[in-house]
């Protein structure tokens, strides 16, 4: 004879699994509160930086960047740099958040770059050009920048951008490459011999095999200035730990907040290379 029964999937009460839903939801309601209160920033950053901007890639068919450079065009001052980087930045305010660099650390970087007056600058990570355009503004004359990006599509706006602010190849120069393929040819294809100054601003988790790189090819002077965006948020520990204790480096940190997010704490590091040890 058959047994029919419930599976044993199936709750075999369910006027009480529907009373007990509510209640544990409700047990759970001042936590998921707090976490939303505590967090919200970072919430908003998700939303503004993730899904809105996935949904708005998906329906216009470019990316963010693009979006971008179409609004400069439309908006901006052709060669004048002041004018593009304030455009970029009240586009990132008020209509979708652009995830660079920002007027404020800008400040921070464009006084370094006035005092230090590098004769060169070597950027890892261009993005769309902004901060390429805060230093290509601030170098000394005959000062040169290389700046490296290796999405080639992000490229193509950089490229763009750099040029519509006025400056030429002579003064900035895009290498479509990663940084870590590019870093052991700088002195024999791109003539650099040693870098004063270095952005890096492309990934916190590669600063330290980067750096270590630098060193490796003898590309930093004594007295360079290496300057690293991102290392509070996302953050770069390990990049941190090795600057202040292998001995080669003056270390100071330079708070900020993200732009538009100041709760959010963030940081740019400036290293002051010694020389070897
Ligand atoms: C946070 S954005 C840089 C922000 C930018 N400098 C600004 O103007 O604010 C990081 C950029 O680095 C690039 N990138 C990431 N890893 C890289 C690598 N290993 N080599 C070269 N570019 C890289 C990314 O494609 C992205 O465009």
């Amino acid at each position: 004879m058959m047994r029919v029964g419930f599976p044993p999937c199936l709750p075999s009460h369910p006027v009480l699994v529907g009373t007990m839903s509510p209640a544990i939801a409700l047990a759970f309601l001042p936590l998921v509160v707090t976490l939303l209160v505590r967090y919200r920033h970072y919430f908003r950053l998700l939303v503004r930086m993730v899904l809105l901007r996935s949904l708005r890639d998906c329906l216009s068919g470019l990316r963010i960047e693009e979006r971008a450079f179409s609004y400069v065009l439309t908006h901006a001052l052709p060669g004048d740099p002041s004018h593009i980087l304030t455009t970029l930045d009240h586009w990132s305010s008020h209509c979708e958040y652009l995830g660079h660099m920002g007027p404020v650390k800008g400040q921070i970087l464009m006084r370094l770059v006035e005092e230090r007056a590098p004769a060169s600058v070597l950027e890892l990570g261009t993005h769309c050009g902004y901060s390429t355009l805060l230093i290509a503004r601030a170098l000394p004359p005959e000062g040169r920048l290389l700046t490296v990006e290796w999405d080639p599509r992000m490229a193509v706006v950089a490229e763009k951008l750099i040029r519509l602010a006025g400056f030429d190849e002579r003064t900035v120069e895009l290498i479509v490459s990663s940084s870590e393929e590019v870093i052991p040819r700088l002195q024999t294809q791109y003539l650099l011999n040693q870098a004063d100054m270095v952005l890096l601003a492309h990934r916190p988790r590669c600063y330290l095999r980067d750096l270590q790189l630098l060193e490796a090819h003898a590309l930093l002077p004594a007295g360079a200035t290496v300057l690293a965006d991102h290392v509070l948020f996302p953050g770069a520990p390990r990049f941190l730990q090795y600057a202040k204790n292998c001995g080669r480096y003056r270390c100071r940190l330079h708070h900020t907040g993200l732009p538009d997010f100041p709760a959010i704490k963030d940081g740019i590091a400036q290293l002051t290379y010694t020389g070897p040890s």
